[in-house]
């Protein structure tokens, strides 16, 4: 078991809900014409962040739709707010969030190696989730969730040098055989580039008016023997990621998971928006005695290779100390 947990406080912004994609579980993506699709706008998201900064959160947490310019209508919406493409509109809210103290953790789903390399400037973090490398039925609808596609995403963030998330959504149709076939091709990415900071091990959680509406989630038992493989295929320097909103993270300390993920004194998880953030004082309670450690969006062992850019190099030395958080309120 791990000597602590680490956690992160973020504002989560999910800057877009329109996507390319449509997988069957995925509560969060809306169709164009839907009264709740939305493109958030400068003014809407500045409040956010520094909100978030007011309550002591060291991350912005963008989220988004995938490729939403492949939607019809988008392009348009983005040229209302001045910009000719998604990814120079996320950059700039990403140069917005480190101007207003917050340092950028972009998962955007599939990009480019190029946008990728303009995004990195501002970001500390990327993530793109694996989810499977097996074929299931609920991403058939979803081109971006090919896994060869996810695979060269996360390669490019390898050579990029970007410290990167990624991890497995357990209850979509994969087998226990799929999810050590997921495991063990991070750890193969992570061998050649050294850079996967943590794996998310993920539950699924039904969404109403999706698919998988009427599929129930994967029990405690799965998400321990998940949590086991993972922390005995992937390498020692990868934290295991649970996220403490959606299973109850004692028992999966107690198999090997370390990290505790982004948790938001400001904002709700748009992706498990039935699924409230326990405070701080409820995750120290839920750990018991372990001693609970915030964290930076970029883990220590980066900050120490420099693996960032000289734009946010000031406030990564402003908000840590070792790569944990200066001012800690706790322990
Ligand atoms: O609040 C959430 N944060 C999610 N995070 C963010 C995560 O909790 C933290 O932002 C990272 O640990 C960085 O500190 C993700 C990050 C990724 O790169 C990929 C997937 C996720 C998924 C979620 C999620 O469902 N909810
Ligand atoms: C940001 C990440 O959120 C996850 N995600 C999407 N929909 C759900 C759901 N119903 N339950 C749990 N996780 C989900 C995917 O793994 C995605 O990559
Ligand atoms: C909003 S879901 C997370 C980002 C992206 N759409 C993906 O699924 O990879
Ligand atoms: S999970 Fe991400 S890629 Fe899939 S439909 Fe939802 S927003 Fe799009």
């Amino acid at each position: 078991m791990a000597d602590f947990v680490t956690f992160a406080r973020n504002v989560f912004i999910p800057v877009t809900n329109v996507c390319r994609n449509r997988c069957g579980y995925c509560g969060f993506r809306k169709e164009p014409d839907d009264p709740q699709s939305h493109l958030m706008s400068p003014a809407k998201i500045r409040p956010i962040l520094e909100k978030g900064k007011e309550l002591g959160c060291s991350e912005a947490l963008f989220t988004f739709g995938e490729q939403p310019e492949e939607v019809e209508g988008y392009s348009e919406l983005l040229q209302e707010l001045g910009y000719s493409t998604n990814i120079d509109y996320i950059t700039d809210l990403c140069r917005i969030a480190v101007e207003t103290g917050l340092l950028p953790h972009t998962n955007a789903g599939i990009v480019t190696h190029s946008s990728m390399k303009q995004l990195a400037e501002f970001n500390a973090s990327m993530g793109l989730m694996l989810e499977t490398t097996a074929t299931v039925k609920v991403h058939s609808n979803s081109p971006g969730k090919l896994p060869e596609r996810r695979i060269e995403v996360i390669k490019s963030a390898g050579e990029l040098k970007i410290p990167f998330t990624t991890g497995i959504l357990v209850g979509i149709g994969e087998s226990r055989e799929d999810r050590i076939h997921s495991l063990e091709t991070i750890a193969k990415l992570h061998k050649k580039y050294g850079h996967i900071q943590e794996v998310i091990i993920q539950n699924f959680t039904p969404k109403p008016g999706t698919e998988m509406e009427n599929c129930i989630a994967p029990d405690i038992d799965t998400m321990i023997d998940t949590v086991s493989l993972a922390r005995k295929i992937l390498q020692d320097d990868i934290a295991v990621q649970v996220p403490p909103n959606l299973t109850d993270p004692r028992h999966l300390i107690r198999a090997g998971a370390s990290d505790l993920g982004g948790i938001s004194p400001a904002t709700i998880d748009w992706i498990n928006p039935e699924s409230s953030w326990p405070s701080v004082d409820r995750l120290q309670q839920m750990v018991g005695s372990i001693p609970l450690r915030e964290r930076l969006p970029i883990y220590p062992q980066y900050i120490e290779k420099g693996w960032y850019s000289d734009s946010i190099a000031e406030l990564i030395e402003f908000l840590g100390c070792n790569g944990y958080r200066k001012d800690q309120s706790i322990k």
